[in-house]
């Protein structure tokens, strides 16, 4: 294995998985820490994906150091910790004490920290994060419900979440390529930094950076930190890339698309397969609360639709509505009502011979794939940037293995991703 990687998410881990599938790698994605290291060696790349982002910080520490520790046990040259591209994190971590601990690990007295993706509009400069045209602060990660970023300068948000020193490579001298950069972190070692912000606006900035951070240990980023690695590998022969797969085989069975996440793109894709005349049903959350929807319910109205159609189960709802049921339930119990119910509809639907399934949202995505017990994912064609098909290669529900899903990040994907994502499977 060449590259181990552990992310904070579950959606985060499919899109490092794709970018290093992009780049000729042999991906697997392994959900939670990895129990025997052994099966890994046969792969290029390993992620882990981990629900590290928003747990208490020395919990996020320990799950990653044993993720790190398994994934060198199998013989990974470089690791990448992956958070998102927006840096979600709070003051109290989770990006700086991970990143310190596998720093301490690895041995490491300088990595860096590029969330820059900017394929999907994610770039930054001079330390601060844009989200599209809008700085991170101003963007809609500033209400945030869990980690919302009022700040867009990352050397000034990273710093509050880590002793070691945080620093910044400029844009003016990451335009200049990969030696630049590197004399850059010369001149960093010297003054004592730790960590450094690296400003990336381009894919190709990307790709020098990728160069220039040939011989680290450990890189932290988001899935665009990961564009120019893979090259690194191939140039020193130590692997052959392989042509990523552009479709993808699946078993024959029906097709289903379960949408939790409330974000602006996941609701725009929701009315776009409505519109498109996808059946669908809406879930709400004080619905299922006093018992006048059930999942066995939507399981029920799911098998009774036209077996060729995909069916669409959805809880995304705009602000308003959203507000409303956590001030009726509360937020928490809001979400873990349509948590639940998803997972539960989707064992349902899985039970009856489902075997192609969309999932919208991390938190989601990951009471989905934990109600189906899928423990292996073989990463396949890329869908839209940062969203591929996927092959459960390992799962405790025996129904479950071999489904191919989509776990979509809640904030990616064009307008049209729920009615286009079928048409790059092929039937097995
Ligand atoms: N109608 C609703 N009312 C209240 N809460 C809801 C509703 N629909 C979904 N939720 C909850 O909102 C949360 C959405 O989080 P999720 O991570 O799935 O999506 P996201 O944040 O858009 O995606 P990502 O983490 O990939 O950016 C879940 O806990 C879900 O259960
Ligand atoms: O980096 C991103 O934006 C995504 O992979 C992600 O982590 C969403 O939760």
């Amino acid at each position: 294995m060449l590259i181990g990687a552990v992310a904070d998410d579950l959606t985060g881990a499919t899109d490092l998985a794709l970018m290093l599938t992009s780049g000729g790698m042999r991906t697997i994605q392994v959900m939670g820490i990895p129990e025997d290291p052994a099966v890994l060696t046969e792969y290029d790349a390993v992620v882990v994906a981990l629900k590290s982002r928003t747990i208490p910080a020395t919990e996020a520490v320990e799950g990653s150091l044993a993720s790190a520790r398994a994934l060198r046990q199998a013989g990974s040259r470089q690791l990448i910790f992956k958070y998102c591209s927006t840096f979600d994190s709070t003051d109290e971590g989770n990006i700086g004490p991970v990143a310190a601990a596998l720093a301490g690990l690895t041995g490491t007295d300088l990595t860096i920290a590029c969330p820059a993706f900017p394929t999907n509009g994610r770039t930054i400069y001079m330390g601060n994060l844009f989200v599209g045209e809008l700085p991170l602060a101003e963007s809609p990660m500033r209400d945030h419900p869990l980690t919302p970023m009022r700040d867009s300068n990352l050397v000034r948000v990273l710093q509050r979440q880590t002793q070691m020193k945080v620093g910044l490579v400029p844009f003016h001298v990451v335009a200049r390529g990969p030696d630049a950069i590197r004399s850059a972190f010369d001149d960093a070692r010297d003054r004592g930094d730790g960590i450094l912000i690296v400003d990336a606006i381009t894919d190709e900035n990307l790709r020098d950076i990728g160069a220039a951070v040939s011989d680290f240990e450990l890189i932290t980023g988001g899935s665009g930190i990961a564009l120019g690695l893979a090259a690194n590998f191939a140039a020193t022969g130590d692997f052959t890339p392989a042509e990523p797969p552009d479709r993808m085989t699946a078993l024959p069975g029906r097709a289903a698309i379960l949408a939790g996440s409330c974000s602006q793109a996941t609701r725009g894709q929701v009315k776009a397969a409505v519109d498109g005349g996808i059946p669908a049903y809406q879930i709400d959350p004080r619905a299922l609360a006093d018992g006048s929807q059930s999942a066995d319910g939507v399981v029920e109205w799911a098998i009774a639709q036209p077996a060729a159609d995909p069916v669409l189960i959805y809880s995304s709802d705009d602000p308003d509505a959203v507000a409303a049921a956590q001030a009726a339930l509360g937020r928490e119990a809001a979400g873990q009502a349509v948590e639940r119910a998803l997972a539960e509809i989707a064992r349902g639907l899985v039970a009856t011979g489902f075997k192609r399934m969309i999932v919208a949202g991390g938190e989601t995505s990951g009471a989905v794939v934990g109600a189906l017990g899928v423990t292996v994912l073989e990463i396949g064609p890329q869908i839209d940037p940062g969203v591929p098909w996927t092959r459960a290669v390992g799962a405790s529900n025996e129904a479950a293995d071999g489904m191919v899903l989509a776990l979509k990040s809640g904030n990616f994907g064009s307008n049209d991703f729920f009615n286009k994502a079928w048409n790059i499977l092929t039937e097995s």
